[in-house]
Formats: C-alpha cells, structure tokens, sequence
C-alpha cells in the first residue's frame, strides 16, 4: 500500500493549478445514461472514483475514451439496468445511476451503497422521491429495485438538503411526464455544473443555484461537450497548504467564488488573500489567529474542507471549535492530529482545537478517509521533521497527484509505494 512521506518545515511558494472537481464529473459522467451518441468532457480529474465510474458505464454499455483530461463517452443504450455490488461498493456515487436508469428505461436494479467511515450516509431521500414520482421500489437482497411505467413529474420537497439527492432527482426528472419541483434542493457549483450540462443536451431546467430547481421533462436528450467546472476543495485544500507553511502560493483555474466561506474565515484569521477572476493567492503569515466554523450546505462552510481547516487551527493563536453538521462522524482526522501533538478535544459533533503555533511534530499517521487524508498532509508540512501519511489510497479517490502539486511549490513530499 501506498504512502506519502513529508518532510515538513519548508515555506511554500510559487503556482499551482486546480483541475477539474471529482463532484461534479461524476454526475455528469452518469448524466451520459440519458442519452445515445457522443459526448466530450473537458477538465475530468484522473482520480480512482472516476475509474469507478467508467468501470461502471461501461458495464452498462457505453465506451470511454481517456486523453489526459479528455473524456468521449460512447453511449449505447443500455440492454441490462443493473449496478452490481462490486462496482457500486467502490463508491457511494455509483448510486446516481438509478435516477437516469429508472427515467429513460423504466426499470434499474442498483445496489444499495454502504456506510463509509464519514457516516452511515442512507439514500432515503433518493428513493422516497422517486416514488413521489411514481416509480415502484423494493429493497431486496441488498438492491434497489425500481420501476416505472414513465415517472410523472410532481413537487418534491427534501426534507434536509441533499448534494446526490438532488443530482438524482434532476437527472430523473428531465426525461419525466410534465414538470417537477425541487425544494430545499442543493445549491452547490456542482448542482449548477450539472444543470448546465443537461441543458447543453436539451433539458429544460430552471433555478439551478437556489433552492427551488424547476424542470419541465423532455421526450428525448442528446449528447453534448462540457468542461468539468474546477474543484472547489483542491483548490481550498491547496490554499491551506500556503497559509499552514506561511507561504505565498497563487492557485489558478479555480473560481474564488465558489470559496467565499473559506476565504472569509481565513481572512479573519489574519491572512491576506487576493483574488481575481480564476485564481486566488494567499500571502505569507506567520501567525494567525484561531477562528471557529461550522460546516453547512453551499454557501456555508464546506465539510470537505473542515479536516484541512482543522489542520490551519491546530498551529493558529487561540482556540477554534469546529461543528461538523452535515456527517455524523467526521472527525475521524482527530486522533491522527492528536498523535502529532495538535491538542484537540472531539465531543458529539463539536472539536475544541488549542492552537499550538509550531507545536506540530512529525509521525505516522493513518489516513481514514479522503479530506482526512489531505489535512494529515497540511499537518506535516507544518512541522519540523518526517511525517509518513499511511492508508493512502483514499487520497488518490479525491486529488490528482497532489504530491506532485505540493513538491511543485516547494514542498518536501514523495509517494513511497509498498
Ligand atoms: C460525490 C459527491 O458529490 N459527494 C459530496 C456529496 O455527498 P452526498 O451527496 O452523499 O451528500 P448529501 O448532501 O446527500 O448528504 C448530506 C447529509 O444528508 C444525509 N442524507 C443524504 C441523502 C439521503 O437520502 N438521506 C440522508 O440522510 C447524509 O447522510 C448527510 O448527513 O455532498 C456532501 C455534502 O456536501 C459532500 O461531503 C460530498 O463530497
Ligand atoms: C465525502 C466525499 O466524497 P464522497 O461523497 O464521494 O464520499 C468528499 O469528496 O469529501
């Protein structure tokens, strides 16, 4: 197994570029069931969920062609509607084919997803509002059974706000019998990404980046080209690497406007930051001052970057509590901070972080899940000596060669495999 070795205490500096956001590619990647012929997408990430994804289009059918950060999708229409447990085990996303699957051919069997080490992450919300729209669903040996005559369009209101919750329904909806409604639907950059896509391929929706997503459905789709919107949380992960090094880094081809929680609250810790239309740099501190956050759906402050914020608190001045409000067990990075001297105290949803400046020290940690992966890395490359980040293939689900990236600004990093 893989493991990434830092040997911190190196100021980072220079730029660095974003690629294209995991989030986003992935519905769009399963937006390609509504339709046959040939689609381009531009800016796809090379990471393993991606992998995962074509593993499982392609068990459905279609072809995918990969040219650095070009994806053809070769969509045939699909002759079995079955997400098997062993593709759709790899990653919890893989139940975005239900939604497409159901809508265009009237039937799917798609394994229910499991927990993962963030959560138990049910799909409740998915399969209750597919019934809203007609479709028949049973729960039997571990697979989601649906069918459906042609799902009807009807007003669906989530109960709480659901990121692949809403993905599913849209990509259900646009091929449903009249108009749907979504309330309380995400507002992500990635909902909208979406959105942008399934109208390139001739859906109607509206309202796509609020909370009310209006789609009247449409007979047939076709394929189209898209460019993958940037990642959000590369981005802002690697904005934290400079601020935690106290560097001076510039990341391009992101959008700061998809980051304004993070930037305001690094802003208030004390770090200037500049932005302009694509690229955001922050500029060098050498102390910052704690402050607290709570995640929240978009806007709010982002759980994927809560692990690495965390990681800025544990060297800031002051005391930070951190609220985790979206995932019931995301603190998983804790007692691995813990063991690098960071002084946390992790309660029910809450972590009392006792910024220590320079009190970091070095250790072999092991990574348990994909953000916790990122924050031990920030955490070693803001102390003195050898960090070994053990576990990290979760690391390669979300970031394309983000050792590559870091080592590019400066960094002391290397991937050892083993
Ligand atoms: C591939 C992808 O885009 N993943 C993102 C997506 O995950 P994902 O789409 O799984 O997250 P959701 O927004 O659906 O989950 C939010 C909360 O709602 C709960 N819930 C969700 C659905 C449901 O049917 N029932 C239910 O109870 C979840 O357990 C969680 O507590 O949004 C999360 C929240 O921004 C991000 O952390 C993930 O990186
Ligand atoms: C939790 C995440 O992803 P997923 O929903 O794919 O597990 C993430 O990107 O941080």
């Amino acid at each position: 197994m893989d493991s990434i070795i830092i040997n911190g205490g190196n100021a980072l500096h220079g730029e660095v570029t974003t690629g294209g956001s995991k989030n986003a590619a992935l519905p769009l990647l399963f937006a390609t069931l509504l339709a046959d012929g040939e689609f381009r997408f531009d800016n796809v990430p090379g990471l393993v969920d991606i992998d995962s994804t074509v593993l499982l289009l392609e068990h459905l059918g279609a072809r995918c062609e990969r040219d650095g950060g070009t994806m053809i999708v070769h969509a045939k229409p699909c002759e079995e509607q079955v997400a098997p447990y062993d593709i759709v085990r790899k990653m919890r996303a893989s139940i975005l084919c239900l939604g497409p699957l159901v809508a265009r051919y009237g039937q799917a069997e798609v394994s229910l997803p499991g927990g993962c080490a963030i959560g138990s992450r049910p799909v409740n919300f998915h399969i209750e509002a597919l019934r809203q729209m007609g479709a028949e669903i049973e729960i039997e040996n571990g697979y989601i059974h649906a069918t459906a005559k042609r799902l009807q369009g009807t007003c669906i209101v989530f109960e709480n706000v659901t990121v692949g919750g809403t993905e599913n329904l849209m990509l259900a909806a646009v091929l449903a019998e009249g108009k749907t409604v979504l309330e309380n639907a995400a507002k992500e950059p990635e909902i909208v990404d979406l959105a942008d896509c399934l109208r390139a391929m001739g859906a109607k929706i509206e309202g796509d980046g609020s909370s009310v997503i209006t789609i009247e459905g449409v007979e047939s789709l076709h394929a189209c080209a898209h460019r993958v919107v940037p990642d959000r949380i590369e981005a802002g992960t690697l904005l934290i690497a400079g601020a935690i090094t106290g560097g001076d880094v510039t990341v391009k081809d992101c959008v700061p406007g998809h980051l304004d929680a993070l930037l305001r609250r690094m802003t208030e810790c004390g770090f200037e930051i500049e932005t302009g239309e694509d690229w955001m740099r922050v500029l060098p501190c050498e102390r910052w001052t704690a402050v607290d956050i709570a995640t929240s759906p978009y806007p709010g402050f982002p759980t994927d970057l809560q692990a690495q914020f965390m990681a800025l608190m544990t060297v800031a001045n002051g005391t930070s509590v951190i609220t985790e409000r979206i995932f019931e067990n995301r603190f998983m990075h804790v007692q691995e901070l813990v063991r690098m001297g960071a002084d946390i105290t992790p309660k029910t949803q809450v972590a009392i972080v006792r910024g220590r400046p320079g009190g970091l020290s070095g250790a072999p940690v092991m990574a348990t899940d994909l953000r916790a992966s990122a924050s031990l890395i920030l955490a070693g490359l803001a102390t003195e000596d050898e960090t070994i980040v053990n576990r990290i293939y979760h690391l390669d689900r979300g970031y394309e060669k983000l050792e590559q990236k870091l080592a590019g600004l400066g960094a002391n990093i290397e991937r050892r495999s083993g």
